[in-house]
């Protein structure tokens, strides 16, 4: 087995959404036992401790929709240029959210080093609104379209380059609340999706098995995992600002996990949208910890 050096950054962020408490969402993870869990499989673990966050909260320009814009580029830039840095370093990058707005941070740190990168959108959302299609006016609604080289030039552009991500390396997973506009990009970027009519009519075993075969035909340099802890069912992670029903069981889940740990892929990951204030006894937290220890090789006998 493989024996990573992880790097875990935690971002408190809340600014991407309009429900407070998200912010908390890495001191949650760290109390559910994140750094034992994954040192247990023999692993390293450096905590990097927190991207500092500033909350000026002026709802800029009227005239941009989009919620506390200088604030989530001010931190996206902070993470972008943690996370290369960890990657300069030799580290495996773990990001710990903070709502999903971070997905562009992250992103703009990893794709300089990955020209190639393959991206798991584990989400009950497709994240690719931008200013004009978005209903909410909420950046963590928009963070995959931003990667892609789409929306404010300001977030696309962050650490000087874009787009991040090519859409023919892009897959979701979980999907089951996509919007107009969002439905729209899918098609004409032939985006792949494995909504959750897919995963119930394949099956997880074989929804995993082609995302893992697509990316290795596609011969990426690296695989991200952005997982949004809504895009399991909230029956199992109700500590989430946008529940949606229906959603990815927790057994499903575990198994994504270990297929992905198997495929050996994986070269980084961000769990996100953990939401203590809305949780019930830390749960969601519990979940987010579990899966990580699929991910980094747990096995169950
Ligand atoms: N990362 C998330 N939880 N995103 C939820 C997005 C919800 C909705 N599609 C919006 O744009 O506002
Ligand atoms: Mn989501
Ligand atoms: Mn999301």
């Amino acid at each position: 087995m493989n024996k990573l050096s992880i790097s875990l950054i935690g971002v408190p962020m809340d600014l991407g959404q309009n429900r407070r408490g998200v912010d908390m969402g890495p001191s949650a993870i760290r109390y559910a036992g994140v750094v034992e869990r994954i040192e247990a499989l023999g692993h390293s673990v450096k905590d990097e401790g927190d991207i500092a966050i500033s909350h000026t909260r002026k709802e800029q320009s009227p005239n941009t929709h989009l919620r506390n814009l200088e604030d989530v580029i001010d931190g996206n830039t902070k993470l972008g240029n943690k996370v290369n840095e960890v990657l300069e370093a030799g580290q495996f990058p773990l990001v710990l959210g903070g709502d999903h707005s971070i997905a562009i941070g992250t992103l703009a740190g990893l794709a300089d080093k990955y020209e190639n990168l393959g991206v798991i959108w584990y989400d009950a959302h497709a994240d690719l609104n931008t200013a004009e299609t978005s209903p909410s006016g909420n950046i963590h609604g928009m963070p995959l379209a931003v990667s892609l080289g789409l929306g404010h030039a300001d977030l696309v552009n962050i650490r000087s380059y874009a787009p991040k991500v090519k859409p023919e390396n892009v897959i979701i997973i979980g999907a089951r609340s996509v919007d107009p506009g969002e439905r729209e990009l899918i098609k004409e970027k032939g985006i792949k999706v494995f909504s959750m009519h897919e995963i119930d009519k394949l099956g997880m075993t074989e929804v995993m098995n082609q995302t893992i075969e697509y990316f290795r035909e596609r011969s990426v340099d690296g695989v991200h995992l952005s997982l949004d802890l809504d895009g399991i069912d909230p029956l199992y992670t109700p500590g989430v600002g946008t529940p949606v029903p229906g959603g990815i069981s927790y057994r499903e889940s575990h198994l994504a996990m270990e297929m992905l740990y198997a495929s050996n892929l994986i070269t980084s990951a961000e769990f996100v949208e953990v939401n203590p204030i809305l949780d019930e006894k830390n749960k969601t937290a519990d979940v987010a910890v579990a899966l990580m220890g699929s991910l980094f090789g747990e096995s169950l006998v």
